[in-house]
Parts: structure tokens; sequence; C-alpha cells
């Protein structure tokens, strides 16, 4: 038996925020040196749920505790400030001041905690030194590149110390060439944070190169949430298939088949009963001119609804009973005479497929 003592979380926040017609209420709990990407599709509730973290929104209801103390509980009419909190940010909208050299924006934190100007200065000089921008603590946030401010901006938000870091988009700013070298550097210094990070992205290879645990928002709730091997390898809603690039069925499960609406089944080679999700990759599908045979028992009819061009193959977006996409060469496209409006029929081998319960 694990006589291990099960430690509270740095971060515990039932965060309940309403907004005309909206309403944010998610449960977030955050380890000390762990990293938590928040995902979701637009309008889903990430930047409330940040700005609620960071005290720039109060809570309607729930609460937040971070390490021993609780930050806001409206029920207790308890709430504090921003500007008390232990919290660094990185966010879009509040980037650098314009007025200040970057070494004064680095050390406005720590001059707020206390710090004499001077040591506030040497310790703003050790972090641009590493974020690399050792040469730059004169210059104004006018005379930085986008990529510069960005670790400048994150300089400011780890001087503090902060118990939790919160990170907007961080790397949304930037090229791309740009953008891979900072991530490579923001995964350097969120492995050596010692405390909480949440960081809210819309982009899945910042959310799996960063992040050791992904929540998934959708519509102010959180759909699913998991690291980011099984939330890729197991997705359980259309947003979360998308940005893994799997097709997502759900169906019943009967042995080795996954029974859809409308008669048609999947076969899968994981063997499985109940409601059940089953995923494939575009890849995996194979399209028919007619109606094959008794070699592919389980296809099913669709119509081409688009064609786009995806590296070196085509994506065909299928509708009908079962939708899907697929990916086929060039080749295959032209054989097929693929265009807009057509019927095919579609099957996916049981090699190609994964199955999984629906329920917990
Ligand atoms: N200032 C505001 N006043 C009222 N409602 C707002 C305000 N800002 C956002 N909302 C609403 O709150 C909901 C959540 O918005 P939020 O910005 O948190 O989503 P998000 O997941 O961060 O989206 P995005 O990916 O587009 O940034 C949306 O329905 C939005 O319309």
């Amino acid at each position: 038996m694990d006589r291990r003592p099960v430690t509270p979380p740095l971060l515990d926040g039932h965060l309940v925020v309403d907004r005309a017609g909206f309403r944010l209420d998610v449960r977030l709990h955050v380890a000390a040196g762990e990293v938590v990407a928040l995902l979701g599709p637009n309008g889903a509730g990430k930047t409330t749920a940040l700005r609620a973290l960071a005290g720039l929104h109060p809570l309607d209801a729930g609460r937040l505790r971070l390490d021993s103390t609780v930050l806001d509980q409206p029920d207790a009419r308890r709430f504090v400030r921003p500007e008390r909190r232990p919290v660094g940010v990185v966010f879009q909208d509040y980037l650098l001041f314009p007025h200040l050299t970057a070494r004064d924006n680095v050390a406005f934190g720590p001059r707020r905690q206390g710090l004499p100007r001077r040591a506030a200065r040497a310790r703003a000089d050790r972090w641009l030194d590493r974020v690399g921008l050792a040469g730059y603590a004169g210059r104004r946030p006018r005379e930085l590149s986008g990529g510069q401010a960005q670790r400048v901006a994150l300089a400011r938000a780890l001087a503090v110390h902060p118990t939790l870091l919160l990170l907007d988009e961080p790397l949304a700013a930037l090229d791309a060439r740009t953008r891979l070298d900072t991530r490579a550097e923001l995964h350097r210094h969120l492995t050596d944070h010692a405390g909480a990070a949440v960081l809210v992205t819309h982009d899945p290879l910042d959310a799996l190169a960063l992040a050791d645990r992904l929540v998934i928002v959708e519509d102010g709730r959180v759909v699913q949430e998991g690291d980011p091997a099984t939330v890729t390898a197991r997705p359980r809603t259309d947003y979360v298939a998308r940005l893994v690039g799997l097709n997502l069925l759900r169906g019943r499960a009967d042995g080795h088949l996954v029974h859809l609406a409308d008669g048609f089944a999947v076969p899968t080679a994981d063997r499985l009963d109940g409601d059940a999700f089953v995923v494939f990759p575009p890849t995996a599908v194979t399209l028919h001119p007619d109606r094959p045979g008794s070699d592919a028992p389980h296809t099913w009819p669709a119509t081409v609804a688009g064609v786009h061009r995806h590296g070196d193959h085509l994506r065909v977006q299928l509708a009908g009973p079962v939708s899907t996409v697929a990916d086929v060469t060039p080749a295959v496209a032209a054989g097929l005479r693929l265009l807009p409006g057509q019927q095919v029929w579609a099957s996916v081998a049981a090699g190609d497929t994964r199955a999984y319960p629906v329920g917990p």
C-alpha cells in the first residue's frame, strides 16, 4: 500500500465567473513545479480563467487558494488584490511599461516587494542575463524586437519569484523561427520554476512542448484533462480530436466492432463492449468509387464536401452518415476524380483504429 502523504496541490481553484450570457465554472489544481496548459476554442473561457487567477476578474462564486492563502472566496468576502498576489503574469495586453528601460521593467516587481533600488536592479540584470538579454538592459520596449520584448516580459514575471506564473499566449506574437527558439527557452525556464504555472494557448505544439498536463475547456467547462500523451491518444471531444488530427466517432462497441448510427460499423483491434469512442488518422481512411464487396464489409457512403492540399496529400472532407476526413495521395484523388459533391464509399482497417470506453 502506498503510504506517502498526499500533499495538497499548490494551486486549488474552483473558478466561477459570470459574464453576459456566459458562465465559467472550472476546477483547477496545479502542483508545485507543474505546468498546466489551458486549451480550448475561441470564447471557451481560457482568458477569463487566467484573469480570475491573476485577480484581474474577481470570482462570482467558488474559491481560489494558492499555497496556504485564500486569494478569492466571494462567500467569505475574501479577495486579495492583483498586486498583492505572489503571481507573475505574461499577458498580451499587459506587457511592458513603454517609458521604462528593460532593466527597470524587470526591477519594478522586486522594488514593489520592498527590495532596495540597487538590489532590485542587480536582480533585474541577472534575470535579463538568464533570458539572453544581458546587453539590452538600457533599452526601452520600442527599441526591442517582439521576441526580445516577450523575453523581458518573462524575466519581469519571474523576477518576483512568483508562486504562480501565468502566461497568456506567450509565443503568439512571434514569427516561426523566433517562436521555435523562444519555446525552447521558455521550456527551460518553466522547468526551473519551482511554483505552479498555467499557460493559455491555441497552439497544440506549444501545449505539448511546454505542459505537464492539458486541461481542455469548452463553453466554460473542463471537458477533458490529462497528460499530453493520454489526451492526444484518447480525445473525447471533436475539438480535441481536430487538435491532434484524428477522426473521432462515437458508437456502441460489441467485441471488435463499434456500431455507429444508421447501421454502419467500424472494426477495431481493441476488444470492448458498451459506449465507446473510436479514433483513426485521416491517412487510415480508404476511399472506393463503388461499394466494395466482401473484402471490405464495413464501409459507409460519403459525399465529398471539400478537398484541400495538406502537405504531400490531399485532405478530403467527407459528409454523410459518418462524417470524417481522409488524406489521399494526389494519384488516388485523380483516379477517383474527387470533386465536391461526388459520392464515394469509405472504410478503415481494424489495425488502424483505437477504441476506448466513453465512461471513465
Ligand atoms: N469584457 C467582457 N465582457 C463580457 N463578456 C466577455 C468579456 N470578455 C469576454 N467575454 C465573454 O466571455 C466568454 C469567454 O471569453 P474568453 O476571452 O475567456 O475566452 P477564451 O477562451 O480566452 O477565447 P479566445 O481563445 O478567443 O481568446 C466569451 O463568451 C466572451 O464573449
